[in-house]
């Protein structure tokens, strides 16, 4: 044993002096040149090609290696397309406003990846940066890059398509880990080229699809819709269309439009654009204030019917019955106009918003409006084009009321006692609840599902009798006649499902419905 430490030991010995010897022989250069040649040597008869990415480009920071990086961290956690052997050593990281823990590849580890059935190689190279007496820009004591390592058939694959791919997909993922932004608009903000007319904060709604209580179908739908847009630019270009798509949410307060817009941005990881319209000035305001948001967003315009006189389409009247074009005034706002002061807006000029050529600077972006009363609503603001679906947020039904019960309570079906169950799906529709007042019931009864359900049964129960009772007045008073009477007609025309129906796809099938409807009767 110890005659085979002492030959150990003098091969180690003699090692150290070949080094020795070689370091004090050949100048530095020389050793450089020949470590540069046995690589060069090594690549022309390897079948493999490498590539070195990065962190810092001359002075300036690679954007590809942070790519990588996020590329890889995600990759590890989420699609399984890499796979890493046991001894590989991951590092861990959050960023600052991330909501989620990253991973990261450690230093001189190797990873593996496949894409489009071609697998790659990739090694975290860090060494130690050698110390520099100055320098105008202090640098990292570590040089950091990845290397990617492929077989040389698939250069072009890896070259063409791997490293956009890997682009796309970091940014998808920034998106995701980020937090939203949501946007608001105040009046009197200077509009000059540089600054930036919107006000944001950090936007951290709850909300999303699965907390969402509406139809499920319903649901599924606009999900597939709003990933049908998402993944559409190629659709979009192809078909020489602006890549924007506009929903219109309408029904009673607290049904859930807010809300529903919260979970769509949740889902898709875009910012929120909040625009108080009333806080613009004139039209042209209004198009810069367009041209100041970012593509991947949604930009809302609450409550329409009361934020714009709708019946307006051009000029604005001044109360003398004079009229004058919002856009040929000279932009300070001091304009005397309409009942709302300082605001000239145009209904004509937020069409030219939605989808003139002024709505296709940027790119995928989503409009929505919100409204109680869509019988309110000019049709040219409805036509195709401009708001393509139509989504009915309605009262509390039945596949809603599960969800709230499962959401507020967790509590799923088969836990809540068959008979009250059965009592709340047959009064719910007739009880006209908004999931708002829902949501009141079952917060307050949070800590005893039993309770909780009893009492909404309850309640529903008790707006019933006073919807059956409340109905048969109104009925009197019909039957009476009078100005009363007709107030209640009109009422009850502007709420008609034929009126407040669900459109949901397109308003040119509405349209036609009513036409085959008007052939039917003539
Ligand atoms: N469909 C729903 N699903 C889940 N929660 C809901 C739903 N509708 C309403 N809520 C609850 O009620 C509250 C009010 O809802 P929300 O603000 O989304 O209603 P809204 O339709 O936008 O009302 P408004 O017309 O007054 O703006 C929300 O905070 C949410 O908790
Ligand atoms: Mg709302």
């Amino acid at each position: 044993m110890s005659d085979y430490w002492t030959t150990m030991a003098s091969l180690v010995g003699m090692l150290a002096f070949c080094q020795t010897i070689f370091q004090l022989v050949f100048p530095p250069e020389l050793r450089l040149a020949v470590i540069h040649l046995l690589t060069r040597i090594r690549h022309v008869f390897s079948s493999h090609i490498y590539f070195d990415i990065t962190e810092i480009d001359g002075v300036n920071t690679n954007e590809l290696y942070n790519a990588v990086q996020l590329y890889l961290s995600s990759s590890v956690t989420v699609n399984g397309a890499v796979s890493s052997n046991n001894n590989t050593r991951l590092s861990l990281t959050r960023v600052p406003n991330s909501s989620s823990v990253t991973f990261g590849l450690s230093n001189n580890d190797r990873i593996t990846d496949v894409f489009n059935g071609v697998t790659v190689l990739w090694e975290h190279v860090v060494v130690q940066r050698q110390v520099q007496s100055f320098s105008w820009r202090p640098m990292p004591e570590e040089k950091r890059g990845f290397t990617l390592q492929i077989n040389k058939r698939d250069k072009t694959l890896v070259l063409d398509s791997y490293l956009d791919y890997i682009v796309g997909k970091s940014e998808e993922i920034r998106r995701r880990n980020e937090e939203r932004l949501l946007y608001t608009n105040s009046r009197g903000v200077s509009l000059d080229s540089r600054s930036h007319p919107w006000d944001s904060v950090r936007f951290k709604h709850p909300s999303t699809f699965e907390t969402l209580a509406m139809d499920p179908e319903k649901k599924k739908r606009i999900m597939e819709d709003l990933r049908e847009f998402a993944n559409g630019q190629g659709f979009y270009q192809k078909t020489g269309r602006a890549w924007k798509r506009g929903y219109l949410l309408y029904g009673p307060p607290g049904t859930g439009k807010s809300s529903l817009i919260a979970a769509m941005a949740n889902h898709l990881g875009y910012d929120i654009y909040d625009l108080e319209l009333t806080e613009v000035q004139n039209n042209s305001e209004l198009r810069k204030l367009l041209m100041k948001t970012s593509s991947k967003s949604i930009i809302v315009i609450e409550d329409i019917d009361c934020s714009i006189n709708l019946t307006n389409r051009g000029k604005i009247k001044k109360r003398n019955g004079s009229s004058f074009d919002p856009d040929l005034t000279n932009g300070s706002g001091s304009i005397p106009s309409m009942d709302e002061p300082g605001s000239s807006v145009t209904l004509s000029g937020l069409l030219n918003f939605t989808d003139g050529l002024w709505s296709c600077c940027g790119s995928e972006r989503i409009f929505v409006f919100t409204t109680n009363h869509v019988e309110k609503l000019d049709s040219a603001l409805l036509r195709s084009g401009r708001m393509d679906m139509h989504i009915h947020m309605g009262f509390c039904r039945f596949p809603a009321m599960k969800i709230l019960l499962k959401n507020y309570l967790r509590v799923e079906e088969d836990e809540i006692d068959g008979v009250v169950l059965k009592e709340m799906e047959e009064c719910v529709e007739e009880a006209e609840i908004t999931p708002a007042d829902v949501s009141e019931v079952l917060i307050r009864n949070r800590s005893d599902a039993e309770k909780a359900v009893r009492e909404l049964v309850g309640v529903l129960k008790e707006r019933v009798v006073k919807r059956r009772k409340s109905g048969g007045e109104k009925k009197k008073k019909e039957e009476g006649g009078g100005e009363e009477a007709e107030e209640e007609q009109e009422k009850r025309a502007l709420d008609s499902p034929n009126r407040n129906r669900e459109v949901f796809g397109f308003q040119e099938e509405e349209e036609d419905e009513e036409e085959e409807e008007k052939e039917k009767r003539q």
